[in-house]
């Protein structure tokens, strides 16, 4: 097993606007919930504790400068929708793009992106099929196991890149299985919205 020791992440604090458009995209949500699976129908009434406070752990790590965000596997928008919302205040430099398969899934984002005027855009394909993107961060939460996400990020990272993933209580065992592939610094946080989860940043990857 891996033994990084993980650390706790900032706290992260938004404004009045950007709280209310939070607020504005989980009853978007909510409302599209019914005629597509955005999240589970248990998490109707907890899009804000779950998914979007989960999401929000990510905010210190938006850049400073002008970047390219990449995030893959976005389906109703987490953790990219929630970044490119606290963005659109602290950092609107940052040009996210959200890569989701699912046309419906994807014609919600972009939906979402109109009516909260996001510097965003949506590409509806598969994120094995697309073109490199050298992006500055690459972004990806429920999707596939790390060494996956790496094999991805291998492609689609600018040299200097880092990766943020959000990832459940099977992280160490999936942090191991890669280290077999790929070689890679990490650093780990614990979650605040889940003991056991993990968000990884990641930097310098190649394959071993
Ligand atoms: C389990 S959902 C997680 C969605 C979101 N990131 C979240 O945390 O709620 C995974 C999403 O990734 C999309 N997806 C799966 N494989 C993909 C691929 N290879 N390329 C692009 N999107 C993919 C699916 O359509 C689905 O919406």
């Amino acid at each position: 097993m891996t033994s990084e020791t993980p650390r706790a992440l900032d706290e992260i604090n938004v404004s009045r606007e950007t709280d209310a458009r939070l607020d504005a995209y989980a009853a978007l949500v909510r409302k599209w919930s019914r005629s597509i699976n955005l999240v589970s129908k248990n998490d109707l009434d907890h899009v804000r504790e779950r998914h979007i406070e989960d999401s929000l752990q990510l905010a210190s790590f938006l850049p400073k400068n002008r970047a390219n965000w990449l995030d893959i596997g976005s389906g109703g928008g987490f953790p990219g929708i929630v970044m490119a919302i606290v963005a659109r205040e602290q950092a609107p430099q940052t040009r996210f793009e959200l890569v989701e398969s699912d046309a419906r899934k994807a014609a919600f984002l972009r939906t979402v992106i109109r009516e909260l005027e996001l510097n965003a855009t949506v590409s509806c394909e598969r994120i094995e099929a697309m073109t490199p993107r050298a992006a500055d961060i690459m972004s990806a939460r429920a999707l596939a196991p790390l060494d996956m996400l790496l094999s991805y990020a291998d492609r689609h990272l600018a040299p200097g890149g880092t990766c943020l993933f959000l990832k459940g209580k099977t992280v160490e065992t999936e942090i191991h299985v890669a280290r077999e592939k790929w070689a890679f610094d990490l650093s780990s946080y614990v979650s605040r919205t889940d003991a056991s989860a993990r968000m990884l940043s990641i930097t310098g990857i190649h394959h071993v």
